[in-house]
């Protein structure tokens, strides 16, 4: 029997420093007006954690793995391009995606409104239902500082039966 497989994953990024501002890239959605987060892609901390849990339920690695910052070619890659990215991979590795679920902790930006324009966009990249929620930490901890946002995401794959022989 073929069970499905979970996974999870975990990103945060800081906010970038206000004397080197960057745009906001988050849930695979351009946030104008809103200060941007810091990293060697686009930040986008929920991509980023979407595709952690697809890696991390096919057992093929983590973001660094596949992705990491000693690839020039991922330097400002857009969480969108790495989530695709990563749903392609365990894809070839024999997996079907069943669906991706992600919450993100951070009192900006507001995220409520925009919901399923981002569910749209992130379930286009993974060829999968990818759903998203956000919470704030009640002003507690570095999200609540507003010094940055941490993601989280489970995944669920199921393995691809593997061809039956050919009847006699
Ligand atoms: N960045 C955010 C954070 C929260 N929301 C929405 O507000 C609801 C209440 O948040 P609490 O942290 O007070 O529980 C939450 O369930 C989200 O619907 C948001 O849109 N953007
Ligand atoms: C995505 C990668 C690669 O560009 O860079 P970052 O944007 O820094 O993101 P992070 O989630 O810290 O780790 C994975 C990195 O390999």
């Amino acid at each position: 029997m073929i069970l499905p497989r979970t996974g999870i994953g975990v990103d945060i990024h800081a906010f970038a420093p206000e004397d080197s501002p960057a745009p906001l890239w988050l849930a695979g959605l351009f946030w104008e007006g809103e200060r941007g987060l810091s990293g060697h892609s686009d930040g986008d901390a929920v991509a980023h954690a979407a595709a952690d849990a697809l890696f991390s339920a096919a057992g093929v690695g983590d973001l660094g793995t596949h992705f990491g910052t000693d690839r020039p070619e991922y330097k400002g890659a857009s969480g969108v391009t790495l989530l695709a990215e990563a749903a392609r991979i365990v894809r070839a590795a024999g997996f079907e995606i069943g669906n991706v679920a992600v919450q993100f902790v951070g009192n900006r930006p507001i995220f409520s409104p925009r919901r399923q324009e981002a569910e749209a966009v992130l379930s286009a990249a993974a060829g999968a239902p990818v759903s998203v929620s956000a919470t704030t930490s009640d002003k507690l901890g570095f999200p609540g500082r507003g010094e940055g946002i941490t993601a989280i995401a489970t995944a669920l794959v199921i393995q691809n039966a593997p061809a039956s022989a050919p009847e006699r």
